[in-house]
């Protein structure tokens, strides 16, 4: 039975304190109301990681994640963050090739491929982001790019790396802007790409895999999208600036 994730991505929103009152807050609700095996993953910025890590200790429901790390071991990269900094501070889980890093940060599955092997050496776990925008939807482009994303970004790995992983379908339309995919449209994604898992790394690895849906996802419409037998969870943005929100989106699972 694979493991059943959701995952809230702060983005670069709240300061120090702001950050830890609603990480508390997430806490004493996931304790409290809980009651499956289901994983709440709260990614935050940077600041905030070593004190939710701290916080988070002794909660095996809740865990800590980064939303990016830098491809090089260390070195002289002013402004930069290494995965071994990350794990340090106590972060389980890192986001790679969120489609925001692909857009304003230029980074392409070829960088993807190295910050995922990096993190991985380093003993943290992606969350990698695939997903197209609306302009290669309508191109009827989308699985081509999908796949792409997949082969170039971490279809080099071998088995045992690649089952670290979670994989976390974003459609880039859906992001932020209140436009949900339909439970239809993400289940015919997350069905694919566990196919194209299956072709590569066996049907063994693909059904142990876990895929997310991030877009527009909230209290009201994760039960349906979660009920879906491909997908997984989700990778929550504006919602999970909210813990009711995003513990009620945890509860689907329970
Ligand atoms: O980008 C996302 C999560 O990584 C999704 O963001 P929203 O939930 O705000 O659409």
């Amino acid at each position: 039975m694979r493991k059943k994730i959701v995952a809230g991505n702060w983005k670069m929103n709240l300061d120090y304190n702001e950050g830890l009152s609603l990480f508390s807050e997430v806490i004493n609700m996931v304790k409290d109301e809980i009651t499956g095996n289901q994983q709440a993953v709260v990614c935050s910025p940077y600041i905030h990681l070593h004190s939710l890590a701290q916080l988070a200790k002794g909660y095996t429901k809740v865990s800590v994640g980064a939303q990016n790390a830098h491809q090089a071991e260390s070195g002289a990269y002013t402004g930069e963050i290494s995965a071994k900094m990350i794990k340090s501070v106590g972060a389980e889980y890192v986001i790679l090739g969120h489609s925001e890093r692909r857009q304003y940060f230029g980074e392409d599955n070829a960088l993807l491929a190295k910050k995922t092997d990096t993190a991985l050496k380093n003993g943290l776990k992606p969350i990698f982001c695939i997903g197209e925008t609306l302009q290669e939807r309508e191109a009827n482009q989308h699985l081509d790019i999908i796949k792409s994303q997949l082969v170039e970004g971490v279809f080099h790995l071998d088995e045992a790396q690649f089952v670290q992983l979670v994989i976390a379908y974003e459609p880039v339309w859906a992001i932020g802007t209140g436009v949900t995919a339909s439970s239809g449209q993400a289940q015919e994604i997350h069905a694919f790409i566990r196919k194209e898992i299956a072709a590569k790394y066996g049907q063994a690895v693909a059904e142990n895999t876990t895929i997310l849906y991030g877009g527009s996802c909230n209290p009201k419409n994760a039960p349906e999208l979660f009920a879906c037998a491909d997908i997984d969870g989700g990778l929550i943005g504006g919602a999970s600036l909210k813990s009711r929100d995003f513990v009620d989106i945890v509860k689907v699972f329970n």
